[in-house]
């Protein structure tokens, strides 16, 4: 079932509310595009958040291999460990904003004794085949994957939740949302290619040269899925399946950095309704997802420098979007305060 493209007949009510408020029009900037964003996804006029929740995926990368992360692998699961006992950026940021984190394991190398409503399993394989030697992933692995993300939505979704926030972790990623990007938005390559972890100047170049071989090697495919399969990762595939059955449910989705969007890319490709349902929370400091915004004709609530993922600009971001419901649904409006509407039109 796709996603509906969102029903805009609310719009002129909607916008004639947010105007009404007792603020000079259109004063509180891109809030109001939110709130209208949300009551339309909502299709109310007093649209309501409910149980936000921010999932993170986390899975491991063949490419990791090649000297494209200035981090080593372990550090995929050494992370997953530190999210479980709550000491990631994401634990910190979701408990001062009381949302509920869920991280899962699609495809990390190594196991995890844990066991808690807040850490699922779903590891489709511990880490995705080196993409510059085979595909990343089977068909029916990224299948997998993808249904992994669609069930850790559906639940939530029973818990009352209609407001999701999408994260990731995985070393060597931002090489996949690079490829993704340069493929799925036909940006040339070295355009999409940026520091991740925080490369150097030389190990930039040395990530361009192993993608730019990973680009030809794949530069046949046009299906998207084909695609994804072939250059992308488990945890990007798990985002991708819960962008799009959050968009089938009518929620709320926060799209984070450069790996979240770049997965956001190949749930547009899939299903062209998804976007309507996307709040862009930040424009994150690798270099390409500036154009991938700009592309997506999309405005980011924050620009903090952030390059970390996990969510973090989701959290970061959701005092925003609840500010922008708060706005429509708790302020006066010029009316109910007695304040004057009258606008100065000449001086006396
Ligand atoms: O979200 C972002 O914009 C972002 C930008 C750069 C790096 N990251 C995180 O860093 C990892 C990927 O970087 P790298 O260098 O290992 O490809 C992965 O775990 C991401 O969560 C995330
Ligand atoms: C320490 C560390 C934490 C992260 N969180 C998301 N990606 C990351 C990459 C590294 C290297």
């Amino acid at each position: 079932m796709p996603a509906l493209l969102l029903d805009r007949s609310l719009e002129p009510r909607l916008q004639q509310l947010i105007d009404q408020k007792t603020k000079p029009l259109g004063a509180l900037g891109q809030l109001e595009t939110l709130a209208l964003q949300i009551g339309l996804i909502q299709q109310s006029t007093n649209p309501r958040l409910t149980n936000p929740h921010i999932l993170v995926f986390a899975g491991d990368h063949g490419i990791a291999a090649d000297g494209v992360s200035a981090y080593p692998a372990e550090v995929t699961y050494q992370m997953v460990i530190n999210f479980i006992a709550g000491g990631a950026a994401i634990n910190a940021f979701t408990r001062q904003s009381g949302l509920r984190l869920v991280v899962c394991d699609v495809g990390v190398r190594g196991t995890f004794e844990a066991n808690t409503p807040e850490f699922v399993k779903f590891k489709v394989q511990p880490g995705t085949h080196n993409m510059r030697y085979q595909p990343a992933m089977s068909a029916d692995d990224t299948e997998a994957a993808m249904d992994a993300g669609r069930l850790l939505v559906d639940g939530v979704r029973h818990r009352d939740c209609n407001i999701v926030g999408f994260g990731e972790m995985g070393i060597g990623n931002s090489s996949s949302a690079a490829l993704l990007m340069h493929r799925l938005l036909k940006v040339p390559l070295n355009q999409c290619v940026g520091r991740g972890t925080g490369l150097t100047d030389d190990q930039l170049i040395h990530k361009l040269a192993v993608l730019t071989e990973v680009a030809d090697t794949y530069a046949h495919l046009t299906d998207p899925m084909a695609i994804l399969s072939a250059m992308g990762g488990f945890e990007i595939a798990a985002v991708v399946g819960g962008i799009l059955c959050a968009a089938e449910n009518g929620m709320v989705i926060l799209i984070d950095g450069f790996i979240v969007t770049a997965a956001l890319l190949v749930a547009r490709a899939l299903d062209p309704a998804v976007s309507d349902y996307c709040v862009f929370t930040h424009q994150s400091e690798e270099a390409g997802h500036r154009l991938m915004l700009d592309q997506l004709d999309a405005q980011p609530l924050l620009s903090l420098g952030l390059r970390l993922g996990e969510g973090t600009g989701c959290a970061l971001a959701y005092p925003l979007v609840q500010a922008a419901v708060t706005m429509l649904t708790d302020m006066a409006s010029f009316e109910s305060a007695g304040v004057s509407t009258q606008l100065v039109t000449s001086y006396q």
